[in-house]
């Protein structure tokens, strides 16, 4: 079996947060018993692009469970957890003389070309060929497959220009390396039956193919389905920015001022954990509706020039850009703390504040900086401004990754066996599988449903076992 990680020997303790992880993801360890016997993933070559976690570990071996084949690589440089994915390549049975898994790429700080180098591997099956499906994060698997062929059909790959990103380059200088005139892409991509995408990234990325009509196989986008965005970004933040606070500082939050910028899901889940733990919470918002649902939440509701002095933690949730400017932060108290957890690097001007004359950063521990300015007041700042639960945490916990990788699974399982249902193009799943996530959840909460009666679905015209709203409730 080939596969390129850190280093194997950390595998048992891998192998022991996967079964402490799995007792925490009950949708995952429900898909496998109810699919057990059915098998539908056998046949199934999945090449996954997903960041290499002790969660993403159980969604790997539930894949294999089901009865795939699978190859993995992570999706970011940085997001490798070795110890998980030295576990996966030795698999449950294997030692790490003697591995037994599955093929994985991936480890902490890989290089761009060692990142792309990963992903072509993972895309290349023993014996030949490619996957027939491709479970992706972020678009990254999607994009080498489709310009490979792209460049195989134009019979010629580009050179990059010098205002391309350093990693467009590191991309073409692979693509000279592995196209081929009996098209080597070409064929891959013919192979694939269709990809699933995690989040928001990759499914722009897919919809733009299919507009441009360059979409070769069809797409489940899986970032929209309700019990994974509302809870990627409303339960996990809600967890992830009081561990991300607490690991990077010993601040006690009760009786000071927070500031969430943005009232979306991110922000109602941050500003709901804040609040729980004595805060006083202030929102800034530029959608009416959602101030509006802030201040009937009980927030005060105010601009940041108007409060910026008088804040002890500022969290950005907002997915915008120069949230928080360098200006902003020299007129913050001394200590404050600045952090973001929305959805780019950019919500706070770093750069900015890197440029103020005479500005001192020092490291107090990775992802944890103090900048002082001139007049001797200083703020601390998490990940550099970058996803503070990523940098000061681990993201969010395994019960919420459950909801999205179960989404996953299913529409592994709907692509893969219904392929003739789903023509080129980008589809969400259907209400009654985002439904069937959640109730996959429910035991485990001790949640008991109540049953409507025939004559109640009749009354809202719905069926008995759903799906129970339209596709454009809002939850
Ligand atoms: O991105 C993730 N993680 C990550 C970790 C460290 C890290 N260090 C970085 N740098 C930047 C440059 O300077 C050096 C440090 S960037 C970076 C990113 C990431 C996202 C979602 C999930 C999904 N997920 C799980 O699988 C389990 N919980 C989750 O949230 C994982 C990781």
């Amino acid at each position: 079996m080939d596969f390129k990680v850190a280093d194997l020997s950390l595998a048992a303790f891998g192998r022991k947060e996967i079964q402490l992880a799995e007792h925490e993801m009950p949708g995952l360890m429900a898909v496998r018993e109810e699919y057990a016997a059915a098998q539908p993933l056998a046949g199934a070559k999945i090449m996954g692009s997903l960041h290499m976690t002790i969660q993403t570990a159980v969604l790997i071996e539930t894949l294999v469970a089901l009865g795939a084949e699978v190859r993995w690589v992570s999706c970011n440089i940085f997001s490798t957890q070795d110890h998980a994915a030295a576990a996966v390549v030795v698999g449950p049975e294997g030692t790490p003389e003697d591995p037994k898994g599955v093929p994985v790429f991936a480890w902490k700080g890989e290089t761009l070309e060692e990142y792309w180098w990963c992903t072509e591997q993972a895309l290349l099956w023993p014996g030949g060929g490619g996957p027939n499906m491709i479970l992706d994060d972020g678009g990254d698997a999607t994009l080498l497959v489709h310009k490979g062929a792209e460049y195989e059909k134009a019979g010629a790959v580009p050179s990059a220009s010098e205002d391309d990103p350093e990693e467009w380059g590191v991309i073409l200088e692979l693509l000279r390396r592995t196209v081929t005139p009996e098209g080597h892409w070409t064929k891959v991509a013919a192979g694939i039956k269709g990809v699933t995408e995690e989040t928001t990234t990759g499914v722009h990325r897919l919809y733009e193919m299919f507009k441009n009509g360059t979409l070769l196989f069809p797409a489940i986008n899986v970032n929209d389905s309700v019990t994974k965005s509302k809870f990627d970004n409303k339960y996990g933040c809600r967890h992830s920015v009081i561990d991300g606070l607490n690991r990077a500082t010993d601040v006690l939050i009760g009786g000071k001022v927070a500031l969430v910028a943005g009232y979306g899901d991110v922000g109602k889940g941050c500003a709901d954990a804040l609040r729980g733990q004595g805060a006083r919470v202030i929102i800034t918002e530029i959608d009416p509706i959602c101030a509006l649902q802030a201040a009937m939440d009980g927030f005060q509701v105010a601009t940041l020039d108007e409060v910026v002095g008088s804040v002890d933690i500022f969290v950005t949730t907002t997915g915008n850009f120069n949230i928080i400017t360098a200006d902003h932060m020299a007129q913050m108290k001394h200590n404050a703390i600045v952090s973001n957890i929305g959805h780019f690097d950019n919500e706070i001007d770093m750069a900015g504040l890197a440029r103020i004359p005479g500005i001192e950063k020092t490291e107090v521990k990775p992802q944890v900086h103090t900048w002082r300015f001139p007049d001797g007041k200083q703020i601390i700042v998490l990940a550099e401004g970058r996803l503070m639960n990523l940098g000061c945490a681990t993201g969010h916990p395994s019960f919420v990754m459950s909801n999205s990788f179960t989404n996953q699974v299913i529409a592994q399982i709907e692509l893969f066996t219904k392929t003739d249902d789903y023509p080129i193009g980008v589809y969400v799943l259907p209400k009654h599988l985002d439904e069937k996530v959640a109730r996959l959840h429910l035991d485990a909460l001790g949640v008991k449903l109540t049953k409507l009666t025939k004559a109640q679905a009749e009354y809202i015209g719905v069926d008995v076992e759903g799906p129970y709203k339209s596709d454009h409730y809002r939850y």
